[in-house]
Parts: structure tokens; sequence; C-alpha cells
């Protein structure tokens, strides 16, 4: 479970966020460019300390303003993939994946690497891989880390429609065959509808809504969207 109860302003915006996320499979953050979805990720991640309130994963405190708590963000054990991969471009893909390897992943590093299908890439540079596969790449070495949660930014923005339906059953598959808790950033609905089994919208800084997904897609909120 992730309990978030924060406010954070920045500038002339203001996110308010309280909600408890029951972190099983994916949880969406869906709303419109600006609504706030990027600096809740930040906030959860350890990025961006809020101004008041808590977050606490599975009863872990990773701050807590009124007690003078926070946890740095290289201690959260939360791994996040952005839009763009973020390689490490002088490394290969074996380095780039083994970098960050939390040692009780290392016996799972095989099992990862064939999920997303990056065996054949190890010994490659990231400028020798196409926009698809430095996502799975960035996503695998997200999860070597062996994270509590791993949160995606809008993971498939960067890339054309025929690579964002590749990696949605990746991602899906990630999801079966690991067991990984996943706070998912999107604009999208499409991809709220194939990947999310819950959803929590964003609008103007505040939670509009949090549920399951089927029963959220059908708010009147979501028709600019479809
Ligand atoms: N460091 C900052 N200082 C001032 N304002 C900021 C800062 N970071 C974000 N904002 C503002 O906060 C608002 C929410 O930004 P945020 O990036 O969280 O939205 P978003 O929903 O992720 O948008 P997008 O889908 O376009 O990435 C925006 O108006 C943005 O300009």
């Amino acid at each position: 479970m992730l309990k978030i109860n924060i406010e954070k302003k920045l500038s002339r915006f203001t996110l308010s966020f309280n909600q408890s996320i029951d972190c099983k499979g994916i949880t969406a953050i869906l709303g419109v460019s600006g609504s706030g979805k990027s600096t809740l990720l930040n906030l959860i991640n350890g990025l961006v300390k809020p101004d008041t309130g808590s977050i606490i994963l599975n009863d872990i405190v990773l701050v807590d303003i009124g007690k003078k708590q926070f946890v740095k963000a290289q201690h959260r054990k939360i791994a996040t993939v952005f839009q763009d991969a973020l390689l490490f471009p002088h490394f290969k893909v074996l380095k780039n994946l083994k970098f960050a390897m939390h040692s009780s992943m290392k016996n799972r590093f095989e099992e990862i690497i064939h999920v997303l299908n990056i065996s054949d890439l190890l010994d490659r540079y990231p400028a020798m891989l196409s926009g698809g596969e430095k996502q799975r790449v960035a996503i695998g070495r997200a999860i070597l880390t062996n994270p509590r949660l791993l949160l995606m930014d809008e993971p498939l923005s960067a890339l054309d429609m025929p690579r964002k339906k590749e990696l949605i059953n990746y991602i899906q598959d990630l999801v079966i065959e690991l067991n990984i808790p996943i706070l998912y950033v999107t604009h999208n609905i499409n991809e709220v509808k194939m990947l999310a089994n819950h959803v929590a919208i964003l609008d103007a800084g505040q939670l509009y809504r949090y549920g399951e997904t089927n029963e959220i897609l059908n708010c009147d909120y979501l028709n600019e969207w479809i």
C-alpha cells in the first residue's frame, strides 16, 4: 500500500494529493499536460520534497514533513523509467544493466533479459539500439536495482505506434512474471485500458478520481480523451 497525503506548491501550481494506492499490478496516473503527474512521481521517488504531509510505502515512511523525516531518493528503493531511456552512452548494454544491479538480482538477470527480449543486445552501445530497444534496456536496468516500486513516466511517448504496442506486451509480461508494482504516468487512455488495474485521474493538481480501471473509464470526464 502506498499512502500519499501531501501538498506541494511550485510557483503558481499546487499539487494536492490524498489517497492510498493499492500497489498491486499497474496503477495509471492519468491527466492532461500540466495536471501534475510528473510532480507526483517526483514526490514519490524523492526528487521533490513536499511542503506538508507524508508518503508511506508498505509501512516504510519515505517522507513525513511533520516528523522531519525524509528518505533521500537513492535510499528509497524506487526505480524510475523516464520518457527517454537515459542510458549511459559510453557503456555497452551489459554494463548499463549491471551498473546499479542489486546483489539479490544476480540470479534473476537471465530471466529479466529474457522477458524483455534484450539478450541479443548486450554487446551493443546505446547508439546502436532502436528507441524501443533502448526503452526495454532502461526498464531492465530499473528492475535489476530490485525496487520496491517501479515508476514509469510516459515510457512510450517517444516511440512510434508499432514500438508502443511491442513495449506494452513486454510491460504486461513483466507484471505477470516478476510481480513488481508499477505506477504508470500517461495521458494516453489506450495505454490505461491495456495496462492498468487501477487509475488515478489528476486534474489541475488535484486527485479527481481513483479506482479500478473499468469503473473509472466510464466517467464522463474522460470523453475528451476518447
Ligand atoms: N520546478 C518547478 N517550478 C515551477 N513550476 C513547476 C516546476 N515543476 C513543474 N512545475 C509546474 O507544475 C505543473 C505540473 O507539471 P507536471 O510536469 O507535474 O505536469 P504533467 O502532468 O506531468 O505534465 P506533462 O504531461 O506535460 O508532462 C506545470 O504547470 C509545471 O509548469
